[in-house]
């Protein structure tokens, strides 16, 4: 297992906003498969990858239990947060190479489908789709034991988009647990890469399950989310 997470409640305190935006959620991410998160807007993907990868922002407060088997590498939702904003990406691709010397930057960036022709660009110059896939290629680099993608094809055709579900699947295969969080579940039935599907609704776990199960479920919420 390379990820577990057991009755994760998240208490959010602005002072002017009090709201459990988490309750009571149980998922699971095998090393060597894929586990996609679906839910709507809102409902707590994100604060379910921060709670993984240990980044919750200060104003939550976190009860249960998470577990995390080895490193985490974590690809937010907005690519650009996972740059510095002066420096060029592939500068900044470089350091990360330097600092973990594991893969290449280039077989990095090939795997996460990001055109190296953008390198010298500063983060906020390139599109949303290529900031994106750039920090997929950073996260890569590190080549994490847990690797959890905030909505890793949002912004791309759908071309690109599969080969971007394609290489989340290839990393899996490495042996790596990979936790993709989507609203897009047409995608993922035709890309076929998710083992497991998880679906969260007002920040608790409502069916999970593999994707024949999801697909038999008559649940409309889930429903929902398939063409
Ligand atoms: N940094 C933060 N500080 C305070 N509250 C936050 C923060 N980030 C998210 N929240 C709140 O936590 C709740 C869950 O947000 P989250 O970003 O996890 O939703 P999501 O399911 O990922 O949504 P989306 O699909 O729109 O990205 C929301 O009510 C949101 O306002």
């Amino acid at each position: 297992m390379a990820a577990e997470a057991r009755e994760l409640t998240v208490l959010v305190d602005t002072q002017r906003w009090r709201e459990t935006v988490l309750d009571s959620v149980c998922l699971a991410v095998p090393a060597g498969r894929v586990t996609a998160l679906l839910g709507e807007s809102g409902c707590g993907k994100s604060m379910v990858a921060a709670a993984l990868t240990g980044s919750l922002p200060s104003v939550a407060r976190s009860t249960g239990e998470v577990r995390v088997h080895g490193t985490v590498g974590l690809v937010p939702q907005a690519g650009a947060t996972a740059f510095a904003a002066e420096r060029t990406v592939g500068a900044q691709l470089d350091e990360r190479q330097q600092l973990f010397r594991g893969r290449s930057v280039e077989d990095a960036c090939k795997a996460a489908i990001y055109p190296v022709e953008t390198l010298d660009l500063l983060p906020h110059q390139h599109s949303g789709g290529q900031i994106q896939r750039a920090a997929l290629a950073a996260a890569l680099l590190s080549e994490p034991d847990l690797l959890v993608v905030d909505e890793p094809s949002a912004s791309l055709d759908r071309g690109t988009a599969y080969e971007v579900w394609a290489s989340l699947r290839t990393y899996a295969g490495t042996g790596a647990g990979v936790l993709a969080i989507t609203h897009d579940g047409a995608l993922l039935t035709e890309t076929g890469v998710a083992d497991a599907m998880v679906f969260l609704r007002d920040g608790r776990t409502i069916a999970a399950g593999s994707p024949a199960e999801i697909h038999a479920l008559a649940d409309p919420y889930v429903r929902g989310f398939f063409p």
